[in-house]
C-alpha cells in the first residue's frame, strides 16, 4: 500500500518558503498543495525556478490563473497578508509552514487552524511562549500542540552541539561568534532601515555588520540552567548564505582537543547522525552551500585553552539546512 503523502501549505514564499518547497519536491512523502504570499504569482513562480545561491529548478514552472504547475505538480495559489481571508478546508492541509517572518504568536496562526490546516510550524523563535521544537533535539516530546515554533537557525546549530558538551564536560558560559550570510532583512546599499539595531542602516554586500542577536535567548531555553551564563552575536558578512558558528564555551571539566573530538566524533556518528556530521577537510563557506546539515563540526579547528576552555567551530546552509529541519519537523508532526 502506497504510503499517503502529507500535505503542505506554505505561507511566506521567501527565502525560506522557497527552499522549503524545493527540498519538499525531492521528497516523496510530501505533497506541497499551497502556497500564499502578498507578491505578485508571477514573481513567486520566477523566484521559485531562478535561484541566485541554489540554481535554476530543474522542472517547468508556471502560472495559470491562479494555480502554480511545477512540471506536472499542481499548487493552489494566494495572495492574502491575512490568513484569516484564505479558506483551505477543501485542500486537507496536515501543515502550513508559517515562513512569512510575520505571525510569531500562536494566536495570530489560530485563523489558519480555524479555516481548515491541522497544524502550524512557525520557522522562527515565537515572540510569546509557543511550545518550540528542534529537530533532533525534542522534536519527540512534541504533544500535539496545533502551532509550534521551529526555533531559530542558530538555535538548530548550536542547541544539539551544546547538548553533547554539556553531557561530557558541563557547561558554565558561553559565548558565541555567528559569521552569517546577510539576510533580507538587511539593505543593500547603506539607507534607512525600521530596525533598532541601527547597523543594520548599512550596506550588506560591503560591510561586515555586528548585529544583536536572540541566539542566547534561544539557545537558553533548551538549558535553563545557563540563563544569562550566554552571549551571542550575529556578525554579518558578505556572503548569500551559510553561517560559521564559533562557540567559546567555559566548560566544568579539564580535557584536551583530542578527547573532545573523540566523544562529538562518537556523538555525531550515533545519536545526532540524521542533524550533525563533522568534518576534517580545509573547506570555506561555500563547500556548505546545501549542506542539510543543522551543523557540519570542522574537528579541525576544535581548540582547547587551559584545559577547560573550549572552542568548537561549525558550519551551516541557513537557508537550506534550516529549511530541511522544517520539512522533518513536518513529517513528524503530521503522524499525529
Ligand atoms: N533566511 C534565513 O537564513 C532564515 C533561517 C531560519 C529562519 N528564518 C526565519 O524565517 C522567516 C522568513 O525568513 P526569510 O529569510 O525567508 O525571509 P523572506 O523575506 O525571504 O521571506 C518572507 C516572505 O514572506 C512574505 N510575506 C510577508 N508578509 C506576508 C504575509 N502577511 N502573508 C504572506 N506572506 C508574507 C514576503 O513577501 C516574503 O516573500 C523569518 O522569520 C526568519 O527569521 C530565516
Amino acid at each position: 500500500m502506497t504510503k499517503k503523502k502529507i500535505r503542505v501549505f506554505i505561507n511566506g514564499f521567501g527565502r525560506i518558503g522557497r527552499a522549503v518547497a524545493r527540498i519538499m519536491l525531492e521528497d516523496e512523502c510530501c505533497e506541497l498543495v499551497g502556497i500564499n504570499d502578498i507578491c505578485s504569482y508571477e514573481q513567486m513562480a520566477y523566484l521559485l525556478k531562478y535561484d541566485s545561491v541554489y540554481g535554476t529548478l530543474p522542472y517547468v514552472v508556471n502560472v495559470e490563473d491562479d494555480i502554480l504547475f511545477i512540471g506536472t505538480q499542481k499548487v493552489q495559489l494566494f495572495s492574502e497578508a491575512d490568513p484569516s481571508n484564505m479558506d483551505l478546508r477543501v485542500m486537507e492541509i496536515d501543515v502550513v509552514l508559517q515562513c512569512s517572518g510575520m505571525f510569531l504568536t500562536t494566536a495570530s496562526n489560530l485563523p489558519l487552524i480555524r479555516n481548515g490546516a491541522k497544524k502550524v510550524i512557525v520557522s522562527a523563535p515565537s515572540s510569546d511562549d509557543m511550545p518550540t521544537y528542534i529537530y533532533g533535539v525534542n522534536h519527540k516530546k512534541y504533544r500535539d500542540e496545533p502551532v509550534i515554533s521551529n526555533s531559530s537557525c542558530s538555535a538548530n546549530a548550536i542547541v544539539p552541539i551544546f547538548q553533547i558538551v554539556d553531557t561530557y564536560f558541563g557547561i558554565e558560559s558561553a559565548m558565541m561568534s555567528m559569521y552569517h550570510s546577510y539576510t533580507v532583512y538587511q539593505n543593500l546599499l547603506d539607507s534607512k532601515h525600521y530596525s533598532d539595531d541601527i547597523r543594520r542602516t548599512r550596506s550588506a554586500t560591503q560591510n561586515i555588520i555586528p548585529l544583536m542577536s536572540s541566539a542566547a535567548e534561544a539557545t537558553e531555553t533548551f538549558f535553563p540552567h545557563l540563563k544569562g551564563k550566554m552571549y551571542a552575536k550575529s556578525i554579518r558578512v558578505p556572503v548569500p548564505s551559510t553561517t560559521l558558528y564559533e562557540l567559546h564555551i567555559q566548560i566544568g571539566k579539564k580535557t584536551g582537543v583530542q578527547e573532545v573530538n573523540q566523544v562529538l566524533r562518537e556523538e555525531i556518528g550515533g545519536t545526532y547522525s540524521d542533524i550533525l556530521d563533522v568534518t576534517e577537510l580545509p573547506g570555506s563557506s561555500l563547500e556548505y552551500i546545501q549542506s542539510p546539515y543543522s551543523a557540519v563540526l570542522n574537528l579541525s579547528l576544535t581548540a582547547v585553552v587551559e584545559e577547560d576552555l573550549l572552542r568548537i567551530s561549525a558550519w551551516q546552509d541557513n537557508e537550506y539546512g534550516y529549511a530541511k529541519r522544517v520539512v522533518d519537523m513536518a513529517k513528524y508532526i503530521a503522524q499525529y
